[in-house]
């Protein structure tokens, strides 16, 4: 992009943790002002609610920022207030192991959302896939640990601040590259499921993959209401994936159902666990979907249910007794984030450290992983073509020589999915007028979005995030061997 001008005011740059609608072009085409404070790269990915780029701060060269481009609605031409009250909220999160949100910016001339996070090189995605496609080599234990500790201690804190993620999944699972950071892990996309509706809706459609991998059997079976348990289900499926370096349970979406369940994922997940009873979990009767399942499924037997070979531990091997536990079936028998953290497994050697992606034990194998990919063909408007020149002559971080991402000219970013992965039919996106609420004030439209919480539970939230480090969260366990940091 390189836009070049200088017209903008360095001291916005600076301004993090600020809201900006300016809509202000300075003369610069249709580029609004606030978007001169940063230099942007290009594309780093696609998701369900939008576009990704990477950028830097123009004032501070070394700061890589992700920017979240969200989609525009079809039938509608704003955000709603509800949605940037949440945005607001998520502001004030601040925990080592959750991406950091720095800036909000809506662009009024179209009421386009985008939010600014801290850039990380890596996710777990990328990180399984490298090591079963490129490598063909298990991630060390190590690494597996630190990682779902860090993962554990980010989740704890979210759901200490009442925010359920939802929608966990390795690509939402960064993990920071080179630098002080180095191999902390960053949960992102915290929050904006809520923002936007349930994750059981996808609302792109831009034929984003979203994937019913990691949901938790209670949301299959017609739960109504998401709790801190669902994202515990997905940590277990994520940990026996870091494990096996396959999805633990690939079912086959149905698409175009606005039904929750989900005949072929429940299956994958009772072929390896077995059926669920009403004996281990005396609410299952209460689920709406449960008489379909009884009808469909409980007449298949499995007999022979066994995780344990599934993810080659022994039964009695700690690592094993972790995962069973987040992958209990009743969810208010599943393991929680905070207990989770205390679990043996994270006391024996290799104990966990903040930096999950140093070399292992000396004469193991050091994994460079590889940067990602940027298309500097895209724009923020996502069809415009920069200049071939432009990465090179508009001074950006990397054509200056500063150490960053790999830059793609040509290669188009969305990741390949495998065949066959589910995806959920686009739905329309909520959308609301913005324009009559100048300054986030007054003209809301609630009703719209919903709301899962009260404002008690709101209010309760932001006292709670205030209190920023509940206690124990931030401490790794006792470190016989400091050489991890
Ligand atoms: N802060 C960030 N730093 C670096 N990369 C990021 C950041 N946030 C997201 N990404 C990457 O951008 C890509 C798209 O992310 P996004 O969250 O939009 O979609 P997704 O997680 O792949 O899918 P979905 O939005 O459907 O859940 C992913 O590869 C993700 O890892």
């Amino acid at each position: 992009m390189g836009d070049g001008n200088t017209n903008q005011s360095s001291s916005r740059a600076g301004n993090s943790n600020s809201m900006s609608g300016n809509n202000n072009t300075s003369g610069n085409g249709n580029r609004p002002e606030w978007l001169q404070q940063y230099d942007l790269n290009g594309k780093i990915g696609e998701g369900t609610y939008g576009l990704v780029f990477l950028a830097r701060i123009k004032s501070n060269r070394s700061k890589s920022i992700a920017i979240k481009k969200f989609k525009q609605s079809k039938d509608g031409d704003g955000v709603s207030p509800t949605a940037i009250r949440e945005i607001m909220l998520l502001r004030e999160i601040n925990h080592e192991n959750v991406v950091k949100l720095v800036n909000v910016h809506i662009n009024h001339a179209d009421m386009s959302l985008y939010l600014a996070f801290d850039y990380a090189e890596h996710d777990l995605y990328e990180i399984i896939r490298h090591h079963r496609d490129k490598v063909n080599q298990s991630i060390n234990q190590y690494t597996i640990k630190s990682l779902l500790w860090q993962l554990l201690n980010g989740l704890n804190y979210l759901h200490s601040n009442w925010i359920v993620h939802r929608d966990l999944k390795p690509s939402n699972i960064l993990v920071m590259g080179e630098g002080e950071e180095h191999g902390v892990v960053k949960i992102a996309d915290f929050g904006l499921a809520r923002i936007y509706q349930s994750p059981l809706k996808a609302l792109s459609d831009n034929g984003v993959v979203v994937t019913i991998w990691y949901r938790a059997p209670e949301l299959l079976l017609g739960a109504k209401h998401y709790t801190s348990a669902v994202d515990m289900w997905a940590v277990g499926c994520i940990f026996a994936e870091l494990l096996t370096l396959k999805p633990l349970f690939q079912g086959q979406e149905v698409k175009g159902t606005p039904n929750p369940f989900q005949l072929d994922q429940l299956d994958k997940i009772f072929k390896v666990l077995g059926h669920p009873t009403q004996e281990k979990w005396p609410t299952l009767v209460n689920l709406p979907h449960w008489q379909a399942d009884v009808q469909q499924i409980q007449g298949r037997k499995y007999e022979n249910a066994g995780l344990y070979s599934v993810v080659h531990l022994s039964p009695k091997n700690p690592a094993y007794d972790l995962l069973s536990k987040m992958l209990e079936y009743d969810p208010r028998k599943r393991i929680t984030a905070a207990q989770a953290l205390e679990h043996e497994y994270f006391r024996m050697e290799p104990l966990p450290g903040r930096n999950a992606l140093v070399p292992p034990q000396p004469g193991e194998k050091v994994v460079n992983y590889p940067n990602r990919p940027v298309d500097t063909t895209t724009d923020f408007e996502g069809t415009i073509s920069l200049q071939p020149s432009q990465p090179a002559s508009s001074g950006n971080a990397v054509s200056g020589g500063m150490p960053g991402p790999h830059v793609m000219t040509t290669r188009s970013v969305p990741r390949p999915m495998p065949m066959g992965m589910p995806r959920l039919q686009p739905q329309g996106m909520a959308a609301y007028n913005l324009t009559s609420q100048a300054g986030m004030g007054g003209g809301m439209n609630p009703g719209a979005m919903p709301m899962q919480r009260g404002v008690a539970a709101q209010a309760h939230q932001q006292q709670q995030i205030r209190r920023k480090d509940p206690a124990g969260m931030t401490g790794y366990p006792p470190q016989k061997n400091s050489r991890r940091f």
